[in-house]
């Protein structure tokens, strides 16, 4: 079987896949951190992989850039590969003076100028949460691990460099983070299919003080980031 825009076999997906935005980091989580890592799809260069992580078996997938990419993925995943749980590894922008390159986020919550979830939802207000049980297991391994995590909400953007930045203490009084551009919907397109999702960021972009990571470091980085989630999700590897 295929999708339009996954080439993969049924089965060749496990239940778990991480979830990052660029196809060139699932390659690099699938090849530095994922036992006999194999390429299952690879439709428009969106690259996906299986392999083992401590003896479990785990994917790893790009989403693509913006909601409309990551929505299409998402549904194409959890839909037709009966994929369970989709755990974004993206990288945001902050403009909170706590945080700083390289910190890990995750996004309970994701508030959003997209109108893509009153499509989604016969123009209603949707609200864009974390699957709690997901959440409570990587906050319980953040306390086990004595990993450093913030939590808090997010902003999912269609628009990268034209945001506003009027709208900064409005934002920050809210309990916002951050930027990113995907986790609105795929919390969205996750509830449609009962499945579970989080977003797990790690900071790409300093706004406050124009600091950010080079395309290499968000191709190639973030270990941190990327190896909390693995251990999450393998608690008990
Ligand atoms: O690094 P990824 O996971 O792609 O996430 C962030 O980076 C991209 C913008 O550079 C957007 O997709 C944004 O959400
Ligand atoms: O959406 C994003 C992602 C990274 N950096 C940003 O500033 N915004």
């Amino acid at each position: 079987m295929s999708t339009p825009h996954i080439n993969a076999k049924l089965g060749d997906f496990t239940e778990t896949c991480l979830f990052p935005g660029d196809p060139l980091r699932a390659k690099f989580i699938a090849e530095q951190y994922l036992e006999g890592a194999e390429c299952v799809t690879n439709v428009r260069n969106m690259l996906g992989y299986t392999g083992n992580y401590k003896g479990q078996r785990i994917s790893v997938m790009g989403s693509g850039m913006g909601m409309p990419s990551c929505a299409i993925y998402a549904t194409e995943l959890l839909q037709h590969y009966q994929v369970k749980r989709l755990v974004r590894v993206g990288s945001c922008g902050v403009f909170d003076e706590r945080l700083d390159l390289n910190d890990v986020i995750i996004a309970h919550a994701a508030a959003t100028d997209s109108s893509f979830n009153r499509q989604q939802f016969a123009g209603l207000d949707f609200p864009a949460v974390a699957d709690p049980r997901l959440l409570q297991q990587f906050l319980n391994y953040a306390d086990k691990s004595g990993s450093s995590v913030a939590l808090g909400l997010i902003f999912s953007t269609d628009n990268f460099y034209g945001g506003d930045t009027a709208l900064w203490p409005l934002f920050r009084k809210f309990g916002v983070l951050g930027f990113d551009m995907e986790a609105a919907a795929l919390y969205s397109v996750a509830a449609q299919f009962n499945a579970q999702a989080l977003t797990v960021l790690s900071v790409s972009d300093n706004l406050l003080s124009g600091t950010k990571l080079s395309a290499a470091d968000r191709q190639s980085g973030f270990a941190t980031m990327i190896e909390f989630a693995l251990n999450a999700l393998t608690p008990s590897a």
